[in-house]
């Protein structure tokens, strides 16, 4: 069954959800998150950390446990609510984008005839020819027909994997303000793996930190980023503090860095944290987790 959308637009929560892979190793554990309605979350960690995981997780790609996921009040597996969009690399991968075919008609192919007024957008948005022929165009315009093709039904939750690493610094500012419209005018829901950090200044609403299939630590952005600078004008200073500073980066980029520096830390080299056929082989100790209580289920 397919659910409409709540009234003020989905909600994406987690409840202790823990997801083992099928060699029996850990995917993601124990995680309880309230993303709530037209929230822009970035999901934060390092390589291996659980973000496709989880999103694969919220899209119904992998069974959960039952209960311990609603997006938009509703189990993805079971029901699935109207609208959600899983973008991520099998997406990416798929060969039609690299024969012989015209723009017009692969946007044809995925609904762009019954929404004239999303796909102009989406054309004007990521500055798409609609002559191109998709066997001779370069990596970057490929992948913006690509979320062209991605977000031309009006989805209302974008569980979004890092697929913009080939777009240029303007088309990707121009990509992120049209998620940003769509959060803000449609109501809708954004939930975004990403390393790349530029021009997201002031773009999340909520930042989740993911460490080893764990959520170290989630919240409204504001106020992670204040805690984080408070935290860090306090503490003594510690090595690789100079790159820091002389990174030039946003606060967020800043906020980030600290997160993965002290998570190698507790992490130590990977080479002697080997997931064994129980799971993951967690080092202990480090930075604290920092959260925020997520509201009972409704239902
Ligand atoms: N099918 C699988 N079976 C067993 N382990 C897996 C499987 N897929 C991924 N993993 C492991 O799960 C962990 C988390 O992987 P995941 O792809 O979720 O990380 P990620 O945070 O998205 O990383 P990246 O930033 O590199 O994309 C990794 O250690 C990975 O090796």
């Amino acid at each position: 069954m397919v659910v409409p959308v709540p009234p003020g637009g989905p909600s994406v929560q987690t409840f202790g959800l823990t997801y083992q892979f099928p060699d029996r190793s850990t995917g993601v554990s124990d995680i309880t998150l309230d993303l709530p309605p037209r929230s822009r979350t970035l999901l934060i960690g390092a390589n291996g950390a659980g973000k496709t995981t989880l999103l694969r997780l919220l899209a119904g790609k992998r069974l959960a446990p039952a209960g311990a996921i609603r997006v938009g009040g509703v189990d993805p597996f079971k029901d699935g609510l109207e609208g959600v969009t899983y973008l991520g690399l099998e997406w990416v991968l798929n060969a039609i984008v690299r024969t012989d075919i015209g723009v017009d008609e692969l946007l044809r192919s995925v609904g762009g005839d019954y929404y004239p007024a999303r796909r102009d957008e989406l054309v004007a948005v990521l500055d798409i020819d609609t002559a191109w022929r998709m066997h001779a165009v370069s990596d970057g315009e490929r992948r913006r027909v690509q979320l062209a093709m991605g977000l031309i039904r009006p989805w209302t939750v974008l569980l979004l994997d890092e697929i913009t690493v080939d777009l240029d610094v303007w088309s990707r500012s121009q990509f992120l303000a049209f998620l940003y419209r769509e959060t803000e005018l449609r109501g809708c829901t954004v939930v975004y793996a990403t390393h790349i950090l530029d021009n997201l200044a002031g773009w999340p609403t909520h930042l989740v930190h993911m460490h080893m299939g764990t959520v170290r630590g989630w919240g409204p952005a504001d106020e992670l980023l204040r805690a984080a600078e408070e935290e860090a004008a306090a503490a003594p200073p510690q090595p690789g503090d100079d790159v820091l500073l002389a990174s030039g980066n946003s606060r967020l980029g800043q906020l980030v860095l600290r997160w993965l520096r002290d998570d190698l830390k507790v992490r130590g080299p990977r080479s002697q944290n080997r997931r064994g056929p129980e799971g993951r082989s967690y080092t202990t100790g480090g930075i604290g987790g920092y959260g925020f209580e997520p509201k009972a289920p409704s239902s």
